[in-house]
């Protein structure tokens, strides 16, 4: 007689705060939040012609500026420190937003210019666009944010960082900066001066695949210079920065900077195990639920599932392998897509599928980790003109890179694991907008494909059927590429023998 044993979870992830999943529909005018925003804030609001917030973007803003006005960013004598944030909401629902607001607003108050804020991000270009979102929303403000991706070279980025010379000796430049993990890292170690111990927010971006990289150590660096080097520059114990856990009334009865931490990312982790080596402080989540799975809330259904933007379209097409090039040709010559992102599973595979797409005449670019950084810059930049219909990517591309106008997102490879699907297809249907996706799938793929995404909690997928004589117009064209991409790779080996 076996009885199933349901997990207990802690609190926090068994109460969630629901966010919904529907941008348009949970969308609040930015007039309703007015009481909480700064005017340089609604300023660039509007200057940026944003008028409405979108759901998570209520809920964090509101929940960090209510508990910061009653706080205040240094907790009182006996006061409690805030609680640590994880955000679990769809791709394209507006998280950058969500953080990027309420910390401007927060550290625009600061009297002197420190290190107050770290957003930690897995991807060099992802680093660029959030800097970039920062920049906007702090033009009306003093506040300063750098870059730390490693687009410049070390010693650059260092100038850029910390003012050498400041008049009371080296300071930062910068109040904010964002960081990939490995220059962060560097900087802690090899920048004279790179000072955390004023470091009021880290902000963890594609938080679960920085989790994975927390094996890498880079969030025990991180805490070890904001703790430790308050202690070793004072050598006061009065001015010590004590670690934040404890919360006895003799760790609590000095004013101190708490180190609060909000995590976000569209397939956030709901496992405590994961979630515990992020070390965090009574924490609170914030996270959209399926709708199926709403009325189940308290069965925890919503566990491990994750919420795709309402306005895509979810299909696949059963194809042999040799046949992918032709189905992927016959997308882009009859359905109604300008944009196609294309995912492969391999760097090599993605140089050879867009060879080939250029030799069948497409307007195609490729984005792998195989170019070197200037060069991907350039091509989504290129992609972004709308000149080029297609871009073939391996999935350095997946995260949190928001590309103007992509219509279509092409699984041509399937994808490893259900969070890179995810990411892939959340490239299109971004703000409320609709896109769609389609998987090209070998039939000993599609049991296994089915299955990723109904443990998902995912099942509304449409086969698109392309029978073999919408194919036949394109043969010829494809076996004479076929011929010249193996030309140009014989050309290529002997160039390197
Ligand atoms: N309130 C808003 N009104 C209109 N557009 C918005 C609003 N908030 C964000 N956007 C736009 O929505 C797009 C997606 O935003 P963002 O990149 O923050 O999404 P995300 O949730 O971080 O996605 P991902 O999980 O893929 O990283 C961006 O182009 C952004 O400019």
């Amino acid at each position: 007689n076996i009885s199933k044993v349901s997990r207990n979870l802690p609190h926090w992830l068994k109460v969630p705060n629901v966010v919904s999943s529907d941008v348009k529909e949970g969308k609040v005018a930015c007039d309703e939040m007015k009481h909480l925003l700064d005017p340089e804030i609604i300023l660039t609001l509007k200057e940026s012609q944003i008028e409405s917030f979108f759901p998570v973007q209520k809920q964090i803003i509101t929940e960090l500026l209510e508990n910061a006005n009653e706080m205040t960013w240094q907790f009182p004598i006996g006061g409690v420190p805030l609680s640590d944030i994880c955000c679990s909401a769809p791709t394209g629902s507006g998280k950058t937003l969500a953080f990027v607001i309420p910390i401007v607003q927060i550290l625009k108050y600061s009297t002197f210019r420190a290190l107050r804020c770290l957003v930690v991000v897995p991807v060099v270009e992802l680093a660029s666009q959030v800097y970039k979102v920062f920049k906007t929303f702090t033009k009306n403000t003093n506040l300063k944010v750098g870059v730390a991706n490693g687009l410049k070279s070390f010693s650059a980025e260092q100038l850029s960082i910390i003012d050498f010379k400041g008049a009371y000796g080296p300071t930062s430049k910068v109040d904010i900066l964002v960081c990939t993990p490995g220059r962060l890292v560097d900087h802690i170690h090899s920048s004279p001066h790179f000072n955390l111990s004023q470091l009021r927010f880290l902000v963890v971006d594609e938080a679960d695949r920085m989790m994975e990289e927390v094996k890498q150590d880079w969030l025990s660096h991180v805490e070890r210079a904001v703790f430790q080097s308050a202690n070793q520059i004072t050598q006061n114990s009065n001015d010590q920065r004590p670690y934040q856990f404890a919360l006895l009334r003799n760790h609590i009865q000095r004013p101190r900077i708490q180190l609060q931490k909000l995590l976000f990312s569209a397939t956030l982790s709901h496992n405590p195990e994961k979630l515990q080596l992020m070390k965090l402080y009574n924490p609170k989540l914030f996270t959209s639920v399926a709708k199926r799975d709403k009325s189940n809330l308290k069965r925890n259904l919503y566990l491990g599932k994750y919420v795709t933007p309402v306005g895509l379209k979810e299909n696949f097409v059963e194809v042999d392998k040799s046949r992918k090039p032709l189905v992927l040709l016959h997308i882009l010559k009859t359905m109604p897509f300008k944009s196609i992102l294309c995912f492969s599973n391999s760097v090599q595979s993605t140089n050879r599928l867009c060879s080939l797409m250029k030799l069948m005449e497409v307007k195609a670019c490729e984005f792998s980790s195989n170019l070197h950084i200037s060069k991907r810059d350039r091509v989504v930049k290129q992609f972004n003109t709308g000149k080029l219909n297609l871009m073939v990517c391996s999935d350095a591309m997946s995260r949190g890179l928001d590309l103007e106008a992509v219509d279509c997102v092409v699984s041509y490879d399937v994808a490893t694991s259900l969070k890179t699907y995810i990411h892939r297809i959340g490239r299109t249907a971004r703000a409320g907008k609709e896109g769609s996706a389609i998987a090209l799938l070998e039939k000993k793929e599609i049991q296994y494909f089915k299955r990723l995404l109904k443990d998902g909690g995912k099942e509304k997928i449409k086969e698109i059927k392309v029978n073999q004589s919408k194919l036949k117009p394109y043969t010829s064209q494809y076996q004479k590429a076929l011929a010249a991409l193996a030309k140009t790779l014989q050309t290529e080996n002997n160039k390197i023998k």
